[in-house]
């Protein structure tokens, strides 16, 4: 929370799912623990989460079938117009898909039911999300997290064992880390650039409000630069700074496209390769200054 509230404090220009502090302020401290100082205490915290599985899945179909939208935009309703709207109405006349679904969904917090009036909205933290402009971000975050990060974590036990990533079996290709196998799963890889563009996005004019070495830097270095958008935001910022970008073979073309579409390809270079097995770029003057930014 204090990360949040630092940016609301540096006059974030981001995402309004940060700026409406009072969504953060509730979490733990980062030395707290979950429950308490004693743990957790109840059976229901336990069991929350030996279904954590369940509850990610039952937000992404609540999110992908578009459940807190349509509540968003209609307020409360009933079973059957939800099921409508939601296109799980079936022809053979069974009412299960909607059943389970809401039945998921109202038994984690995520939608509330008015017991009298047979009626299902969205819990207010959600409806706060589409208000605030935010929810778009939490839904690439729950993309990212219910497909992509999922996939490997039935893998999790046997990775802590031999000590290595041994989910990365699950994605298709030869190289050694995710990043590199996901353009080979179709819509894996704009999954995982969604979500960090987003967070980027509403981080990176915060980080760099407050950054005197921006300001005063001509070289910056940004280093697994990823899609550009914090190039391209500290490109504009500082007019000064002449920007390389270094990122993978694979994933390169992305940036690329970004850059120039921004109009920046004067100001922001690509460097493509691997930070971990090639040669660091010399800096080229020493009178220029190296801002290395992951
Ligand atoms: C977590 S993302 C961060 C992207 C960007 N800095 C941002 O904040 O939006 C990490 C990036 O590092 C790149 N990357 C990972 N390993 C790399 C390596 N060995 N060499 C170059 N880039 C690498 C990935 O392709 C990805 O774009």
């Amino acid at each position: 929370s204090s990360y949040c509230t630092a940016f609301d404090d540096a006059g974030c220009s981001g995402q309004s799912v940060v700026r409406d502090s009072s969504i953060w302020k509730a979490a733990p401290d980062k030395y707290d623990q979950p429950g308490g100082p004693e743990g957790l205490t109840t059976m229901t915290q336990l069991n929350n989460i030996i279904m954590g599985h369940a509850a990610t899945q039952i937000i992404l179909a609540g999110s992908q079938l578009g459940l807190f939208e349509f509540l968003h935009e209609n307020g409360p309703q009933t079973k059957g117009t939800i099921e409508e709207a939601l296109g799980l109405k079936r022809s053979d006349g069974s009412t299960r898909p909607i059943e389970v679904l809401l039945l998921g969904s109202t038994s984690i917090g995520l939608t509330v039911l008015d017991k009298r009036e047979k009626t299902y909205r969205n819990c207010e933290i959600i409806d706060r999300l589409f208000t605030t402009g935010g929810w778009r971000s939490i839904a690439d975050l729950i993309d990212l997290e219910a497909i992509i990060k999922y996939k490997g974590e039935f893998h999790f036990v046997e990775s802590l064992r031999k000590d290595t990533n041994v989910g990365l079996q699950e994605w298709p290709g030869a190289a050694d880390n995710l990043y590199s196998r996901l353009p080979q799963t179709p819509g894996a890889q704009k999954i995982f650039y969604d979500l960090m563009n987003s967070f980027t996005a509403f981080s990176i004019p915060c980080l760099s409000n407050t950054s005197k070495v921006a300001a005063t830097s001509f070289k910056l270095l940004d280093v697994g630069g990823g899609a550009a958008v914090a190039a391209i935001h500290l490109a504009k910022k500082f007019q000064q700074l002449s920007i390389t970008l270094w990122d993978q073979h694979e994933t390169i073309e992305i940036p690329m496209n970004h850059i120039t579409k921004a109009g920046l390809k004067g100001r922001i270079s690509l460097l493509a390769g691997s930070f971990i097995t090639d040669p660091f770029p010399e800096a080229g003057s020493p009178l220029s200054v190296y801002l290395c930014a992951f």
